[in-house]
């Protein structure tokens, strides 16, 4: 048989599309949206390749439309978890024997299946299931997602061939072993492309995983399934289980095959589930590997040289794209004074065309929030500043769950910069503002710094390079991605490899070769070409 040391095709972006009336792709996706919408779909769990159906379905609605039905999905419990672990640890045997490009081969195939076939329906799904506007879907589910598939095999080769220097006569050798074990991936509602890559990442660096993902994401979690089957990945490779996560999280770190846990949620979450390992670090045969990437509360800081309309749209769409739902999205800005009136009306003038609806109408940029339990705290937060001395609401404020789960683009300005929305991660379209002294830039740095626990996202707009350089050097620990005179959201893969420090996580940068480093266990390989036949050193030759 012929061999040959393989190159992979070199990951370049997939193009974004664009939707504009009058396109192809603004039909298809149409026709896509009124074809889900007709049917009720029956969504199973799927382990080691079987679909799982327990009986004990739970109803699928999008949150802008609270009476339209989806689907309803099958919830499992502790006995389907560990059902995923043994089907997991069954496929290990054949998985981490593949060689490599087969394993790339099935993810650049994913890649171009998403792209391509699965394009609208992955599409539709996140814009039904998760209330995303067409272009928010299109970053999200289509492009970002094609791209951790291609950057990602791009990265695992470019790891496999990092190897040592030999000396003469030895040959030195680096394997990137998978983990001894499985890996749990636990994902968010978000971001389709999070979902789908915390599971595949592992998985492509030879690893088998079991995956939950967030309850409100249960309708995209099962049409990326029928791609990564369609992709050809092996049964058992991929679990996919609706258990709730506090029980599966019980059963899989008391197993004694668990190896890395791949997260991406709340930091609440990721401390419990951090506690819970170190609980039973004991009981597993290697250390696990711990990856995070969790909560922010993500700035802007305006200084007095700044361009006003450059930062009045990062507000708008830094602060309320995705119903501010993103864990980059702008929820605090501190703004000079003597230019705050300007940026403001600027900000007015735009969020007047503002509208706000369910995504299948195209000309809404704001949809719904996820779901009641984060409209409620909202709303809570909302009336909160509106009854509050230190705080005024200047921008929307209003919130209505009759039909779906709405909550108008807010604006909070508070008087103290210490303001329980400047501190706290809400998630969701309210930005609070704090004007400061123009002459104050330095003290704003120290209370920006040192406000929240957060350091995920950040940005300076100022046309005065010192400034620049000043807040860029002064700021270094507030932002794993940080970013001049634009917004804090919208990081593109193998281009801003993303992830925080401080309490926003492990930052060990989604799609990028630092992540796919934590999912291998190196063994060095040593060869000596002629073994020595005599133990003693030169020097006692005397
Ligand atoms: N830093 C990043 O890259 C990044 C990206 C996207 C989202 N986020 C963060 O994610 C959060 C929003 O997503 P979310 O609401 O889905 O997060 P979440 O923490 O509520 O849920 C994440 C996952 O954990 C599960 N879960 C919830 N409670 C659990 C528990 N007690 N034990 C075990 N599992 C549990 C959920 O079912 C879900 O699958 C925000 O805090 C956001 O900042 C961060
Ligand atoms: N890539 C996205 C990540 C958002 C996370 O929720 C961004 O940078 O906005």
């Amino acid at each position: 048989m012929p061999k040959g040391i393989f190159q992979v095709p070199p990951a370049v972006n997939e193009p974004i599309k664009s939707y504009a009336p009058g396109t192809p792709e603004r039909a298809e996706l149409k026709k896509m949206l009124e074809e889900l919408r007709s049917q009720e779909l029956d969504i199973p769990m799927f382990i080691g390749g079987e679909e799982i159906r327990t009986g004990n379905t739970k109803r699928i609605h999008p949150p802008h439309e609270i009476a339209h039905t989806l689907g309803h999905y099958h919830q499992g419990d502790e006995t389907h978890v560990h059902m995923a672990i043994d089907a997991a640890l069954k496929a290990r045997k054949q998985w981490v024997n593949l060689s490599w490009e087969h394993r790339a081969a099935i993810f650049l195939k994913a890649a171009d299946l998403l792209a391509g076939p699965y394009r609208q329906l992955i599409n539709a799904a996140t814009m039904l299931g998760q209330s995303k506007n067409a272009f928010q879907a299109e970053i999200d589910s289509a492009c970002e997602l094609a791209d951790f598939f291609r950057f990602n095999v791009q990265y695992m080769t470019e790891i496999y061939a990092g190897q040592p220097e030999s000396a003469p006569g030895i040959w030195d050798r680096v394997e990137y072993r998978p983990l001894e074990g499985f890996v749990f991936a636990l994902t968010p509602f978000n971001f389709t492309s999070i979902a789908g890559n915390l599971q595949t990442a592992p998985a492509m660096m030879g690893n088998v995983t079991v995956w939950k993902p967030s309850k409100t994401a249960v309708y995209s979690a099962y049409f990326l399934m029928k791609l990564f089957k369609e992709a050809g990945v092996p049964d058992g490779v991929i679990n996919l289980v609706y258990a709730s996560g506090p029980v599966a999280a019980k059963e899989i770190f008391s197993h004694p095959d668990f190896a890395g846990f791949h997260f991406t949620g709340s930091t609440g979450v990721f401390q419990s589930t951090w506690k819970a390992i170190g609980d039973n670090i004991a009981k597993y045969k290697t250390y696990p590997r711990i990856v995070g990437e969790t909560g922010g509360k993500d700035y802007i800081l305006a200084h007095k040289s700044c361009d006003a309309k450059g930062v009045a749209t990062a507000i708008v769409r830094g602060a309320f794209e995705y119903q501010g739902q993103k864990c980059s999205a702008a929820s605090r800005a501190y703004m000079p004074a003597s230019r705050w009136e300007e940026i403001f009306g600027y900000v007015k003038e735009q969020m007047a065309e503002v509208k706000m609806g369910p995504p299948e109408d195209f000309s809404n940029f704001v949809n719904a929030v996820i779901d009641e339990t984060s409209f409620d705290l909202l709303a809570g937060a909302i009336d909160e500043a509106k009854e509050s001395n230190e705080a005024k609401v200047i921008l929307g404020g209003g919130h209505d769950k009759s039909v779906g789960y709405f909550i108008e683009p807010t604006i909070i300005l508070t008087t103290n910069p210490k303001y329980r929305t400047m501190e706290e991660e809400l998630f969701g379209p309210v930005l609070t503002i704090y004007v400061y002294d123009d002459n104050k830039f330095e003290e704003t740095m120290d209370i920006l710094d040192s406000t929240s626990i957060y350091a995920l996202t950040g940005c300076i707009f100022a046309q005065d390079r010192y400034i620049i350089e000043k807040a860029t050097k002064r700021l270094v620990d507030t932002a794993g991605n940080f970013y001049i005179n634009d917004k804090p959201t919208g990081a593109v893969v193998g281009q801003q490899p993303f992830g925080g420090s401080r309490g926003s996580g492990t930052n060990d940068k989604a799609g990028s070769a630092i992540n796919l480093m934590r999912w291998v266990s190196p063994r060095t390989i040593k060869e000596n070409f002629v073994p020595p036949h005599d133990f003693k050193y030169p020097f006692l030759a005397e």
